[in-house]
């Protein structure tokens, strides 16, 4: 079915047209979503032999139903048009199915339709062009998935202390960022500048959140798969017991997805909300149950006040915020950024206006640490809190993750 094309690509076979099933959600963004695949994109497709059925998403969970019932053999590509929220629906939506080692192989693409569209300003900067916004990204995306070149994408699992566990190709955010995107979203209609104007709102009343965090370097021999046990896979119908809240460490122990109470007040909008179900996936072999401490070759962080944490796997956290400047789609890293408390408002609105272009790692803030790492663990201590895992909103309180290189893929370059 597919074809070499050149190194660290794929090309969806020659053979057109090829059939993607397109998923867009209509009250992403500034809720033009449709009128700008129609616009923008629906002849493009066709011009390039590709076929496509579109569904236009009718409620939250609605992609992550389809695509956990479909049969996957009708498409060469899963496409959505959206924010970074109807993939996260998506992926999670075929890990949940028994078949997700052959389903999660089924190439994703992404159409920016959302005002963060994070992940596609993340193909198109990799793709080497000029960083662009809107309805250009759009069009760059859509010129990407029409060549059609396929990349393997990292996904990170992401396990709650209710038990829950979801795959994320994006980010996990707390403090900081993740206030700003969530508290941002009552500024929707101004479209990506929502980040602008939530920014400037939360530095005007700059929080400290205390917590520990630990994580694993990419450098410590332990991070490599090969010392462990990494080709158990985990695929039991598991209990529904919360028992032991945490990841499994030995592919023995279960994560029951639960629907999730969300204890704060923070916003209900985007609140991630998975079905209870048995969940597969690969083991998290780096990571210790939730309720023991993390493996004695961690690193644990000493200073325990914090402006923020963002875990990044990918270069963008949106469409204008180069976060993680060496990120790639399959690099295996979890890109780890902190800011420490201490920082002023004026470093750290510095930090963001530099973070445009990827120069905020460059600044030598001494508050700000960057570091490479494979797993980590963030235990929040403030009592009420938000944490994000791409862009979602999770329940709030510990939360460990651990990267699994190339396990989907992605329509990209
Ligand atoms: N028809 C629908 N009605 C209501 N919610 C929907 C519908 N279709 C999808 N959703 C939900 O909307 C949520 C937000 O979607 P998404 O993140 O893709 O767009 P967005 O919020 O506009 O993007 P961004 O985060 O970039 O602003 C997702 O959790 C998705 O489940």
């Amino acid at each position: 079915m597919y074809a070499i094309h050149f190194p660290g690509a794929i090309q969806l076979e020659v053979k057109r047209p090829l059939k993607f099933l397109i998923l867009l959600n209509p009250h992403s963004g500034k809720g033009h979503a449709h009128a700008l695949f129609k616009g923008n994109v629906q002849r493009m497709l066709q011009d390039a032999g590709i076929q496509h059925t579109l569904i236009i998403t009718e409620r939250q969970n609605h992609a992550r139903e389809l695509v956990r019932e479909a049969d996957l053999s009708k498409w060469d590509a899963l496409v959505i048009m959206s924010g970074d929220g109807l993939l996260f629906e998506v992926v999670n939506g075929l890990m949940e199915r028994e078949d997700w080692e052959e389903a999660i192989q089924t190439p994703l693409g992404v159409l920016p339709g959302g005002s963060g569209n994070a992940l596609a300003a993340s193909i198109h900067h990799f793709s080497g062009l000029q960083a662009v916004s809107s309805e250009e990204l759009l069009i760059s995306c859509g010129f990407i998935l029409c060549k059609g070149l396929v990349s393997q994408l990292d996904l990170t699992s992401v396990c709650l202390a209710s038990s829950q566990r979801l795959f994320s190709f994006l980010s996990l955010a707390w403090g900081f960022v993740s206030d700003v995107d969530i508290e941002s979203e009552k500024y929707r209609h101004v479209g990506a500048a929502r980040f602008t104007v939530g920014t400037l709102v939360r530095l005007a009343s700059l929080r400290v959140y205390r917590g520990k965090l630990a994580y694993l370097p990419t450098e410590n021999p332990m991070s490599q798969p090969s010392l462990v046990d990494s080709t158990a896979t985990f695929r039991q119908r598991l209990p529904q017991s919360n028992s032991d809240s945490c990841c499994p460490s030995n592919g023995l122990l279960g994560h029951t997805l639960q629907n999730s109470s969300n204890s704060n007040n923070t916003p209900k909008s985007k609140q991630s909300n998975p079905s209870p179900l048995s969940v597969f996936g690969p083991t998290d072999f780096l990571l210790n149950p939730l309720n023991q401490p993390v493996p004695g070759h961690w690193t644990v962080v000493q200073d325990e006040d914090f402006v923020l944490v963002v875990a990044m796997y990918q270069s963008h956290l949106a469409e204008d915020m180069l976060a993680a400047p060496a990120s790639r789609l399959d690099d295996g890293i979890i890109h780890l950024i902190y800011v420490k408390a201490g920082i002023s408002r004026r470093s750290l609105l510095h930090l963001f206006l530099a973070m445009e272009k990827g120069g905020h790692l460059n600044t030598n803030c001494p508050h700000v640490v960057y570091v490479k790492v494979k797993a980590l663990r963030l235990e929040p201590y403030s009592p009420k809190g938000i944490i994000t895992v791409d862009g979602e909103l999770v329940d709030y309180g510990p939360v460990q993750a651990q990267i699994h290189g190339s396990l989907a893929r992605l329509i990209a370059w």
